[in-house]
Order: structure tokens, then sequence, then C-alpha cells
């Protein structure tokens, strides 16, 4: 195996302050090896075997890498620093894909789309190996090479040579320079430069500006979605504990309580995660869980049915579970997939099954009997684009589309008007999303504003504030518009962000109803 870079995962040595690896000066010399593809050998290095394999079936099948690469990474049998530089090498080229394919446009004498869909994979992973990894052009060109002719076959490795060569004589930020130069809109030109499709960087500005943060962080939150995001983990409140992941190296989370940030390797390999007992959660879900679950009911009232409309696959329905137990109330996590169903039934199986049932009702029909207002907590975490947590998922970005959100927003109103009717007058419904996007947070809530005339929206930045352990957030957009009552709402919501809490944009708005529908 080549990779001829000692420091290669050694990302704080690597990278300058923009997340980038500080390229070669332009005109060093590229030593590259003097022997025609054809006299190269013919077989591939493990872990560019496996990148490229996942990047074949996220092209080919549709597949998400983050399911594929860990099976292939044991099925190849890497070791722990193989593993690493394959993860690197298949999430950067995947990211990176946009920038990628936009520098090898000008590399080749035909339309990318001409290209072989394997070849184009292969020359992908040799662009981020030649612009943004500390692996010397050289190696990143012989072995591209040679797995190109293990893989492929003889015939394309002379186009892949020649392409690539022609890749490494410009560093990452002369080709970013010579992309730009024409461009004025500064949408597309950050398009090229972080590598996001034109639309999420307009969605992006969008939601920045939604929930009252200044456009002038665009560039931060596009860079954050390009890093790689740390494991974090919870221990189930009452039922398991961190000791074992603090033994193999995790550190104690700093966003929200019982947590840590796991970066060891395989998460699999734990016994208490195995156990299911500790849990794979992004601390910025813990805290939308956490902050549902603390906000305090009027004293008196009841605190014991808790609903979790939408489920699957159990992320959030296991922490809640875990929490309900503690406090003697019951969950039903409610997911209408019957696949998702069962990977909620699987990610509640540690919490003692006297606390929660699973129900596979489609979200909407709860709440249709209006007599029968059966819960004190509801968590709506609707389906949603996703636009929050494309740093976790790399190829997502280049999947969606405008019109997902669009599609999404009337299925998100019904499920907050299902919850709204099926939670107890005093009892508290969470709307969550994993996206900032305005159409499907501040506009969802705005609608059953008017919709709910009973709805009064609850200070969401203090019982956020109230469960996390860093400085306070700032509450995001503040609801003062759109019906009768408005004025007397002091209320406000939460969107969390990659670029100042590093957790995924999450967005949560606490609100109660105070009265029946009608009045
Ligand atoms: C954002 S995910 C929920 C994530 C989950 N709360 C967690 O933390 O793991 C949204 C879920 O809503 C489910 N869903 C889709 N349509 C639904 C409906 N009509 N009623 C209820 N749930 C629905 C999807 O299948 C998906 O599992």
């Amino acid at each position: 195996m080549n990779y001829d870079g000692a420091a290669r995962h050694d990302h704080s040595s690597r990278r300058n302050a923009a997340g980038r690896e500080r390229n070669r000066g332009f005109g060093e010399q590229r030593n590259f090896s003097a022997a025609a593809p054809s006299q190269r050998k013919r077989t591939a290095d493990k872990a560019r075997l496996t990148a490229f394999q996942v990047l074949r079936a996220v092209s080919d099948q549709d597949a998400y890498a983050n399911l594929v690469l860990p099976r292939q990474i044991r099925e190849n049998r890497l070791d722990k620093q193989d593993a690493g530089f394959a993860t690197e090498l298949t999430y950067g080229a995947l990211r990176e894909q946009g920038l990628y394919d936009a520098v090898l446009q000008l590399c080749v004498d035909r339309p990318l789309s001409a290209l072989d869909a394997p070849v184009l994979d292969a020359l992908r992973l040799g662009a981020h190996q030649l612009l943004s990894m500390r692996v010397p052009a050289h190696a990143a060109l012989d072995e591209t090479v040679s797995l190109v002719r293990s893989q492929i076959g003889m015939g394309p490795s002379g186009l892949v040579n020649a392409v690539l060569r022609k890749v490494s004589r410009q560093t990452r930020e002369e080709w970013i320079q010579q992309l730009t130069e024409d461009v004025t809109d500064e949408s597309k030109i950050f398009s090229t430069t972080y590598s996001h499709p034109e639309w999420i960087v307009r969605a992006f500005r969008q939601s920045l500006v939604a929930h009252g943060r200044d456009v002038s962080e665009l560039e931060k939150l596009l860079a954050a979605d390009n890093d790689a995001p740390v494991v974090n983990l919870v221990a189930l409140p009452g039922i398991g504990d961190l000791d074992e992941v603090f033994k193999l190296g995790g550190r104690k989370g700093k966003f929200v309580p019982d947590s840590a940030y796991y970066e060891s390797g395989d998460v699999g390999r734990l016994n208490s995660v195995r156990a299911g007992v500790v849990r794979v959660q992004d601390a910025g879900s813990q805290a939308v869980a956490r902050a549902l679950a603390d906000v305090e009911l009027p004293s008196g009232t009841s605190d014991e049915e808790w609903l979790d409309l939408c489920a699957g696959p159990g992320g959030k329905a296991s922490l809640l579970a875990a929490l309900a137990a503690q406090r003697g109330a019951f969950l039903t996590a409610n997911e209408p997939q019957p696949h998702r169903a069962d990977l909620v039934e699987d990610s509640l199986g540690a919490v003692p099954q006297d606390a929660w049932q699973v129900t596979d009702m489609d979200g909407r029909d709860y709440g249709k009997d209006q007599t029968e207002r059966l819960f004190d907590r509801i968590m709506v975490d609707a389906p949603c684009s996703g636009l929050g947590a494309l740093r976790r998922r790399p190829e997502a970005r280049w999947r969606k589309k405008l019109t997902d959100v669009a599609e999404l927003t009337v299925l998100q109103s019904e499920l907050l008007d299902a919850a709204l009717k099926a939670v107890r007058i005093g009892g508290v419904v969470a709307y969550v999303t994993c996206s900032p996007h305005p159409a499907e947070t501040v506009a969802i809530v705005e609608d059953a504003i008017k919709k709910h005339p009973n709805l009064r929206i609850l200070d969401t930045a203090a019982a956020l504030n109230s469960v996390i352990m860093t400085a306070p957030t700032a509450p995001g957009h503040t609801f003062n518009s759109g019906a009768a009552s408005a004025s007397t709402w002091t209320g406000n919501s939460i969107q969390l962000w990659p670029h100042v809490n590093k957790t995924d944009a999450m967005f949560l708005t606490l609100m109660t109803v105070d009265g029946p529908e009608e009045s």
C-alpha cells in the first residue's frame, strides 16, 4: 500500500483555518512515476478499493455511504489506519463532488456525463487525494491508476492517468480561483467553493435570515457542512453509563449531559453501544428531546402520557422513553413505516418494557377524536428535507431537490395540527425538524398559530438553555405575528447550527394549548 503520507490522518497539521489542506506551492516538483500506466501494478490497495466500492454503490444503487462504508470496511478487513483513510477519502470525494466535477470538466475533452460512471468515480477519488488530502501526487496518481486497472480495466487507465496529471498541476485554491474568477453571483461562487448545490446555498442564506442570524455567517455554515462530524453518544439516563466510552478514548460531551464525543473508530465495538444502553445521537437531537422532557407543565397537572408522533428510527424515542421511565411516565412511539417501526422497537429494547409501546399509525390520525386529549408531552419530529444534517450524509446534498421541501410542508403542517389536537390542555408539543429551511420551520409554526387560536408558544429558548451545558443559545425566530392574540405571545423558537453549536441544524418550537380548539 502506498499512502506516502505519515501524517495523513492528522487533521490539525494539514488543514488551515478554513479546514483545507495547505497545498503545495505552485510549481513544486511533482514526482510522478516514470512508468506508463500499462507497466504499473494491477492491484488496488484495500483502503482505496473500499472507497471506490462505496462510491460505486452510491452512484449505482442510490446507497447511503454511511451504511455501506462500515460494512465494506469490515468485509475488506481494514485495520484502524486504513479504515480512517478510506473514510476520509469516501466522504471527502462525495461531499466535494461538485467542486471536483467542475475541476475534472476542465481537464477532460468531453462532457463528464459521457464518461463511464466507474471511471468518473475513480477520477473523483483521485481528485480528492490530489486537492484535499496530504497524499503526495505520485502516490495519488499511481494508486488511482492501479485501482482503475484492477477494477475497471486497462482501457481507461491511460485517460485517468492523463486527467489526474492535469488536475495535479494546480492547487485546490488555484482551481477555485480559476473556476470563479469571472463569476459575480455570490451563490454560484459559494456553490463551487464549498461544493454545495446552488439552491442549497440560497436556502441556507434564507434560513440564516429567517432565524435572525447574520448572512455573513453563510461561508462558515457551508464550511461546517464539509467537516467530518464527531460521533456523539448519549448514555440512556438511569440505564447506561459512559465508563467504557471514556476508557476507550471518548471525551465528555460539552453540549448536553450524559453525552460523549467518540473519535476512536467503530462505535459498534463498544459493548454499551451493542447493548443499546449507549446510543449514537447528535447532541442537537439530544438537546431538543431533553427540552421537551424537562419543560415545566402547569403545577398540579398530569405528566404521565408522552407521545413521539414520528419516531422512526427511534433516536429521540429511546432518550424520551428512558426519561419517561425515570419519572413514571409512559411513551407511545409512533412510526407508520413498518421497517422503521421495527427499528424503533430495537432502539427501545434497553428501556424497561412497561415504560413504552410502539404504534404504527399515520400520525395525522392522532387527535382525530377531539374529546380524547390524551397526551401531556408530544414530540413532532417531522419528516423533513434534512438540510440541517448534510454533514452526516455526504452524498445527500446531491440527491435532494428544492421540490423536496415543498412536498413535505403539507405533511409537516398536518402532523403538527394532529399533535395540537391530541395534546391535553396545558400539555406541551415540541415541533422539531433537522432542517433550518423557513418553509419547514417558521412557516409551519406560523401556519399553526393562524389555525389554532388556542395555541400559545412557550419560551423555547429558556427551555433549551436549561438543558444544555454550554453558553446559552440565542433565540431564533420570534413568533409575534399572524393571529389575533399574537401580541400576547412572548415565546420564540430555537435554531441550532453546525457552525455555531457544532450540532446538526435542529429547529425547535415548544407550544401549548390553552383551551379547546373552538375557543
Ligand atoms: C425525522 S424522522 C424522525 C426521527 C426520529 N424522531 C429519531 O429521532 O430517530 C421522521 C419520521 O416520520 C415518519 N413519518 C412519515 N410520515 C409520517 C406520518 N404520516 N405520520 C407519522 N410519521 C411519519 C418517517 O417515516 C420518519 O421515520
